[in-house]
């Protein structure tokens, strides 16, 4: 009897359960040969067969080039060595084929495999592939003379097309199930049947390496070749580079041979042995990597990421991938929406090794587009639907528990999820150990969505897989986009003309309007809120104060109406107006931009704003209201001008704390700035590939250029200067440009500025808000008599604080400083700042109890007031080695204590403005449906506070600053 003939009953997975069932077994086993048949594949793996001379247990290694004699089985190792014959023996058993070889590296098999193909063959591919099998085949196609064609090959009615197309030129078919990195999935046998029909002699060619044969057997569904990366899971250590042809008809059998043995590729005598003695292990390496690769699918898909992973229900074609494998791998991709974010979540792991490749014990994390898939272009990787920000996980055999707490560290610390703090259930992670590892072992999948849960995506809140993929789509079609503009090609289809920022006269208010409502209709903005990080209060002095965005915004939609009304509605603030345009003071209004690129007046127009004062006298406004009121009009009027009385209806509302010294107002300023410049045709935006995407805290890109940035905070500066009178305008610079930037204002002849941070680090902060209202009139007034009743002091302390503001943009701007000192340098920072605040006496005992419990045993964190301060928030570093549990507990103490905490990571996106939106937004609002979209100005009146960036990003593609 043949030693390979005979079928290896699956065992790992779905299909069949692990555990190897006596029953099973044949009930009289006749014979050794007999019981050796039902031997499961684990065994086959343990159980190399050895016919060395002596019977070594350990495959011996022949390390020789040359073999003496004339009739013997060998010669010489590029034809032959024992060493490799027992590889390949052993390779056949677990492939159940006829044949195996093995060469040097994945690589090398699939070029043996292509050099069957004959100028004028055509070959297919699919789409998501490998970039080095891209690179290969593009080779073959300019240098070969081949026709390569790509198709999604899991699309039947596309490869019925073009199998009919080429006919019998069809010569071979490479397919990978599931692909690398989409890890999509092309059902085998639909694929071997249709294209052994059209073209008989056609090989259908499987790359097999994110399975080993221990998930998939290609060759047992119709495949003529399966080809694998030796280098991956065979081998399983990364010690080792090497290629699997398997094969099962002779005639193949005999060409590939020969192919080997004429280019030298065999693998070597040493490399055999390796690979021999990782392929025992391969099943059980196996079990667990998948197992914990479901974990870590499930982890992500729960916060809301969209996964790419064949094991998880959310994947399209889960059934057809259980239809010919055993499991779902240990390979496992998912989106963030924005590649810097993926950045710094790939850099900030620790046990997840920055590596390519995959099937090590390992665990490997990577960013496909930059390292795996260089090699294909951009444009290619664009038109292809492979997202740039792309993560790719290859779990390795760690501890799980490991390798979740160093994602979800490294996730948290890069801002891509933040903790729940609106939870009333026992977290997941308690703080003795014993519990958890109680849950962990009883049930891991209930360990691994509790934990999940106790974390929301930022920006998505919690949102589910679907919305995430709808992210991933205008990502990727932001991205197609670009490039095809790039190219010469026009816009995307439908969208033209969008990108003028032109409004049409359709009527958006009316909520009949049944089509999906689109940027055409819509002006939809948002902006960031700020902490001041360093140098509050002194910045009215002439020091420099450092400020960075967070990642809490408002959100400003704006309609254009034909009825000629300007309507207000800024519900957070209870301002609810309705005017005829007509009757706004156009009489006495003189203000206007100050060129014809509508760039914003430095100064308040004096008569123009007593007359927008006059017109809302009476109005029966709170404070805030009438301010916002005052400012919207005046910006309306002035960038608007006589001539052109556009009517609009406006609506703002805020994710962020009203007047807890986080720059509500001057985020509501750069929306209000945004949306009338908007609806005046005077800002453009234009998704941009060149430079970087947007640090986004959802899908977007860089298409708001500088110059644009400078308009909108000028007109920001102006609505601010409505309100507050006399801002430093750092907050609205902050709201408009992101990031960090230290800002100087120009006094006494010394010229101010503001500079961008750009080597700021994600750092983490909590922002504790006392809830404690407060003047910042009347607190910045304070510290002015204070130093005019002792000037010396008082120069004494703005020295300080600018030496601080110094030493502190030395750190955040020095390229090569170990985080660890940036963190406890900025510590030392805060605390000395604070010191200054309070002795300035703008501190209050709300702030002092936060600085205290935070600096308190265990934690030992560093607290300052952030802002006027009197009330307001406080702002504390969180060093990154800070346990979870702990950081918890602190939250907690916040909470009882009736402070509201915020975890945020600061420095992101700035301003951001809807660019296109083709769909209907609030799949959850009341009556929503796929044949009842609801308007997007009602939705966004009606959408949870809490959501609003959730239901931001479901509008369409954003594009920031
Ligand atoms: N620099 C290499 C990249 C190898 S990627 C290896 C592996 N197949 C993976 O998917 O990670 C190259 O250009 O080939």
């Amino acid at each position: 009897m043949n030693d390979n003939d005979y079928s290896t009953p699956p065992t790992p997975g779905v299909a069949s359960p692990l555990g190897t069932s006596i029953a099973s077994l044949p009930s009289k086993p006749s014979s050794v040969e007999d019981r050796r048949k039902n031997w499961r594949f684990g065994t086959i793996c343990a159980t190399t067969e050895s016919k060395d001379q002596y019977g070594a247990s350990s495959v011996p290694i022949y390390q020789t080039a040359t073999f003496k004699g004339l009739n013997g089985e060998y010669d010489y190792t590029r034809s032959g060595n024992p060493t490799r014959t027992a590889l390949e023996t052993q390779l056949a058993r677990l492939y159940t084929c006829s044949r195996a070889f093995a060469v040097s590296t994945g690589m090398t098999a699939l070029d043996i495999i292509l050099r069957l193909i004959q100028p004028g063959d055509v070959v297919l591919a699919g789409t998501d592939i490998y970039g080095g099998t891209d690179r290969l085949l593009t080779f073959l196609k300019t240098q070969g003379g081949a026709e390569v064609r790509h198709l999604d090959l899991d699309v039947r009615d596309d490869l019925e097309a073009v199998l009919q197309d080429v006919g019998k030129r069809c010569k071979m078919v490479l397919v990978e199930s599931p692909t690398n990195p989409l890890l999509k999935i092309a059902d085998l046998r639909m694929i071997s049947s249709l294209v052994h029909a059209a073209s008989p002699e056609a090989l259908v060619v499987v790359d097999n390496t994110m399975m080993s044969p221990y998930l998939q057997r290609p060759l047992n569904l119709g495949a003529d070749i399966v080809y694998d990366s030796g280098t991956k899971y065979l081998s399983g250590h990364h010690d080792v580079m090497a290629g699997i042809i398997a094969v099962e008809r002779d005639e193949v059998a005999k060409r590939v041979a020969f192919l080997i043995n004429s280019t030298g590729t065999g693998l070597a005598p040493q490399d055999c042995f390796l690979l021999l003695r990782g392929l025992k292990t391969l099943s059980i390496r196996m079990d667990r990597q998948c197992a914990t690769a479901h974990l870590v699918a499930l982890y992500l898909n729960t916060l809301g990421f969209h996964v790419n992973f064949p094991g998880l229900a959310t994947h399209p074609d889960r059934d057809v991938h259980y239809g010919q494998a055993d499991g779902a791998g240990a390979v496992l991709s998912f989106t963030t929406g924005d590649v810097g974010a993926s950045e710094r979540i790939v850099g900030g792991t620790r046990l997840w090794g920055i590596s390519v490749s995959f099937g090590c014990v390992n665990s490997l994390i990577s960013m496909p587009c930059v390292m795996s898939h260089a090699s294909i272009s951009a444009e290619k990787r664009a038109e292809r639907g492979l997202p740039e920000n792309l993560i790719r996980l290859c779990v390795g055999i760690e501890d799980p528990r490991d390798l979740i707490d160093d994602l979800e560290h490294s996730l948290l610390e890069s801002g891509a999820i933040y903790q729940r703090f609106d939870i009333d259930s026992e977290p997941a992670t308690p703080t003795t150990a014993e519990p958890t590892r109680d849950i962990y072992v009883a049930d891991p999948e209930r360990w691994i969505v509790e934990r999940a849960g106790r974390f929301a995506r930022s920006g998505m809140q919690g949102k589910g897989h679907q919305l995430a993929e709808d992210e991933q789509k205008s990502g990727v079609g932001a991205l197609v986009d670009n490039v095809k503009t790039k190219l010469g090609f026009s816009g995307p289809e439908g969208k033209e003309g969008q990108t003028t920022g032109a409004v049409s006269t359709n009527d958006s208010n009316s909520a009949s309007s049944s089509s999906a409502t689109t940027a055409d209709q819509d002006i939809l903005v948002s902006a960031p809120g700020k902490v001041i990080l360093f140098g509050e209060h002194a910045v009215v002095h002439g020091v420099t104060a450092i400020a960075a965005s967070i990642n809490l915004r408002c959100f400003a939609h704006l309609s254009r109406r034909p009825d000629h009304k300007l309507s207000l509605d800024l519900p957070d603030i209870g301002l609810v107006r309705e005017w005829d345009i007509d009757v706004l003071p156009w009489g006495s209004f003189t203000a206007q931009p100050t060129d014809k690129e509508g760039k914003a007046p430095a100064e308040l127009d004096p008569a123009s704003f007593a007359a927008v004062e006059k017109f809302l006298t009476d109005d029966g406004l709170g404070s805030t209201a009438h301010a916002a009121a005052l400012a919207i009009i005046y910006v309306y009027m002035t960038i608007g001008n006589k001539q052109e009385r556009r009517g609009a209806s406006y609506c703002a509302r805020s994710a962020l704390p009203i007047g807890a010294g986080l720059g509500s107002s001057a985020s509501y300023a750069s929306c209000i700035s945004a949306a009338f410049l908007r609806l005046f045709d005077r800002l453009e935006v234009q998704p941009t590939s060149d430079g970087p995407e947007a640090d986004a805290p959802y899908s977007g890109h860089r298409g708001i250029p500088a110059s644009q940035a400078d308009l909108i905070n000028g007109w920001a500066f102006l609505a601010e200067k409505v309100i507050h009178g006399n801002p430093s305008g750092i907050d609205n610079a902050v709201a408009v440009k992101g990031g960090a930037l230290s800002f100087s204002r120009a006094m006494n002849g010394k010229p101010g500025g503001m500079t961008g941070l750009r080597g700021f680090k994600s750092i983490r902060f909590l922002l504790t808000d006392t809830k404690v209202p407060r003047s910042t009139k009347e607190l910045v007034a304070g510290v002015a008599s204070k130093m005019q009743a002792d000037p010396a002091d008082g120069k004494r302390v703005m020295t300080a604080i600018q030496d601080i503001a110094d030493r502190a943009t030395g750190l955040l701007t020095s390229a090569d400083l170990p985080r660890k000192q940036l963190i406890s340098g900025l510590s030392s920072l805060i605390d000395e700042n604070h010191d200054h605040l309070s002795h300035l006496g703008v501190s209050h005992p709300a702030l002092e109890l936060i600085r205290a419990r935070t600096g308190a045993s265990p934690h030992n964190l560093s607290t300052k007031l952030t802002g006027a301060g009197g009330g307001g928030c406080a702002v504390t570093l969180i060093p990154d080695e800070m346990p979870e549990a702990q950081l918890q507990d602190l939250i907690q103490s916040l909470l009882d204590d009736g402070f509201q905490p915020y975890l945020t990571a600061v420095g992101g996106a700035g301003l951001g403005v809807l660019h296109s939106s083709s769909r209907a937004v609030d799949v959850d609002a009341p009556g929503a449906g796929e044949h009842n979209h609801i308007p997007i100005r009602k939705a966004f009146q009606e959408v949870d506070a809490a959501r609003l960036e959730v239901w931001a990003e479901k509008t369409g593609d954003w594009v920031f600053t």
